[in-house]
């Protein structure tokens, strides 16, 4: 099984990670991140210190043009910095981005070779998925916002180091008030913060719900029936109290910030009132110069405002870096899971080799009980194997765990003697040529979809369609197998029928002419006519492979060297058509009752 690995690493750590990250994308991040941090300081000191120096130089009666000179010069630096703040910006914004983005396709490159377990089953690790492309993806876009605020964090730092400093000199107590009042509002903005997130999870909820009915509602299939069956007024309510239900979320959010907001005004007030009117009364007493005086109530000013964007920086950079752990958990899981360092054998044999499934069990996560129990099983080397039961027996299941989707809770799975999670999975996927019972028809050329691969070998892919059954409707398209599919990409794309498309994905297994063929299904949406072709080729589709079609009607199966009952994810009887039908137990039955009503008693050679 998949460990699901939740390590919780540091702010700092994080930052460090990411960090990293950007830096590979680009040579300048540790210069641009500097000098960020130094315009940041100079303009919050420069702001505070000007003013002070001006009275004081007016106060000196000095030379009229050094006084010219001196603010001449104070006022370029800060006009630098100024200048220098939008261009920064937007060049570190460019670099902390590309860290950003770096990981985006890194995401979604690891999304195609995870293990499939992952994906496929949504209460296995899909909280990871959704949690990692929050902090991705997400408002906050963690991966993104960690450097910022972490350039944010260490430039108030600073800033305030020289403000504290100097406000301490001029009243020891000055910097504990505007500290205790700081954490006070903060403590109150985090409060706040924690109940906007509980109700944008809730919101979350809603809005998955509701772009679910939205989905039900325009997809294709879904309008055609709600149509029909009369249903869009009951979806109209739902979707009218998901509404509601939102509304009166975001109103409680207002509310509370504003509650807050009144809390914290009254706060700073009361600061003010402290602070500026002890220093008033300095200055009325002469304890002050009117420079000194001037400096410290900038100064008192701007620590505030620093202390809020430090504390502000510090709660963002916690929340990024819970949102960076499920990121960076993520890869980290995925790279061992990748690396798979028991994964190492690239050697597989060329020709079929016999599949042995020993004492394998699975179970589905969450699930209490197993799938599949206990299951030994071999299919000789270039065998005609039929797996059939009802729906639900678990015939997908056996399928998915041949081929290393899904991977057995007990036992293990042999390929030619050797476990197959010892394969590199790439390689071992080339030994399969499977059809599954969903199509997957991607927007490019009937040829690219037929090869799948990046060079495309046309007289073969000509053959496959043959043998499927295709290349009569692919030779009506307007420009044969160079006929786009689909209209995602192509306004001229062709969207083909179920059967069309079935037809298309086992001419896809075809062309990549594997060891061992898995049909799933693969005849579910063929009319008659095309079904009864497929079974007349199918000995020589499989000529020297072994092959594996799994089907629950039992009279499709008729031609296979081998039949597997399975039933609740046992075996329960194997041979061949007639003496499971001689044996008259469960296969029997069943193909009793399949054939009054599909009359399918035909053997495929009479067909
Ligand atoms: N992702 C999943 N999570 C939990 N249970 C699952 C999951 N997928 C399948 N199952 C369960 O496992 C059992 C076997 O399913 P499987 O798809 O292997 O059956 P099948 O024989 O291929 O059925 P069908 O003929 O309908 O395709 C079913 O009871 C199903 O509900």
């Amino acid at each position: 099984m998949y460990e699901k690995q939740t390590t919780k690493h540091g702010v700092l750590s994080n930052i460090r990670w990411q960090w990293q990250q950007v830096r590979r994308t680009t040579h300048h991040a540790t210069r641009q991140l500097l000098t960020g941090i130094i315009i940041y300081a100079v303009l919050a000191l420069g702001a505070t210190i000007l003013p002070a120096v001006v009275v004081q130089v007016l106060a000196q009666h000095t030379d009229l043009s050094k006084v010219a000179l001196i603010l001449i010069g104070i006022s370029t630096i800060i006009a630098l910095a100024q200048w220098g703040r939008p261009v920064n910006e937007i060049t570190f914004q460019n670099t902390y981005s590309r860290g950003r983005i770096a990981q985006l396709i890194q995401f979604g490159i690891h999304l195609v070779k995870v293990p499939y377990v992952w994906q496929a089953i949504p209460e296995y690790d899909q909280d990871r998925y959704a949690a990692a492309s929050y902090g991705l993806y997400g408002d906050n876009q963690a991966a993104q916002a960690i450097i910022k605020n972490g350039r944010d964090l260490l430039s108030s730092s600073l800033t305030l180091l020289v403000l504290l400093g100097s406000l301490a000199v001029i009243k020891w107590w000055l910097p504990l008030l505007l500290l205790a009042f700081a954490l006070i509002s903060d403590d109150l903005q985090k409060r706040t913060r924690r109940f906007r997130r509980e109700q944008r999870d809730r919101n979350t909820t809603i809005i998955d719900r509701t772009n679910y009915l939205m989905r039900a509602s325009t997809a294709e299939t879904g309008a055609k029936d709600m149509r029909l069956y009369h249903f869009a007024g009951q979806f109209r309510t739902k979707t009218d109290a998901l509404f509601r239900e939102h509304e009166t979320n975001d109103f409680r959010v207002s509310f509370r910030v504003f509650l807050q907001d009144v809390s914290i005004a009254a706060l700073n007030g009361l600061c003010n009132f402290l602070t500026y009117g002890s220093l008033i009364i300095d200055i009325l007493r002469g304890i002050f110069s009117v420079s000194g005086f001037t400096y410290a109530f900038n100064a008192v000013a701007t620590t505030t405002s620093q202390l809020s964007t430090l504390l502000q920086s510090w709660n963002e950079l916690n929340q990024n870096s819970d949102d960076l752990d499920l990121v960076r958990n993520l890869f980290s899981t995925e790279e061992a899971a990748i690396a798979a360092p028991h994964r190492t054998n690239t050697h597989l044999p060329a020709a079929p080799q016999p599949i042995v499934f020993k004492h394998v069990s699975f179970r589905y996560p969450g699930a209490d009980h197993d799938t599949i129990r206990d299951l030994n099983l071999t299919i000789p080397a270039g065998a005609k194997f039929a797996l059939v039961g009802a729906n639900g027996a678990g015939k997908t299941t056996i399928t998915n765990l041949m081929l290393g989707l899904l991977a057995p809770t007990a036992g293990e799975i042999l390929l030619g003697g050797v476990p197959i999670n010892t394969y590199v999975l790439r390689d071992y996927w080339q030994y399969f040529a499977p059809v599954f019972q969903e199509a997957t028809v991607l927007a490019a050329s009937v040829a690219e979809n037929v090869a799948f691969h990046s060079t495309v070998d046309l007289p073969r892919v000509q053959a496959v369609l043959k043998q499927a059954g295709l290349s009569t409707d692919v030779a009506r398209m307007a420009h044969g197998v160079e006929t786009p599919l689909t209209n995602y990409i192509a306004d001229d794309g062709v969207q083909l029928s179920g059967g069309q498309q079935q037809k298309l994905m086992l001419a896809r297994a075809l062309y990549r002419d594997a060891p061992v063929l898995i049909l799933d299904e693969p005849t579910a949406a063929l009319d008659a006519l095309a079904e009864s072709r497929i079974y007349q080729a199918y000995n020589q589709m499989t000529a020297g492979k072994t092959s594996l079609f799994i089907s629950h009607r039992l009279a499709s199966t008729q031609f296979a060297d081998e039949i597997l009952f399975l039933e609740h994810g046992h075996i329960t009887e194997r041979g061949q058509h007639d003496e499971l039908i001689a044996a008259n137990r469960g296969y029997a039955q069943l193909f009793k009752i399949q054939s009054q009503y599909y009359q399918e008693g035909a053997t495929p050679d009479a067909q």
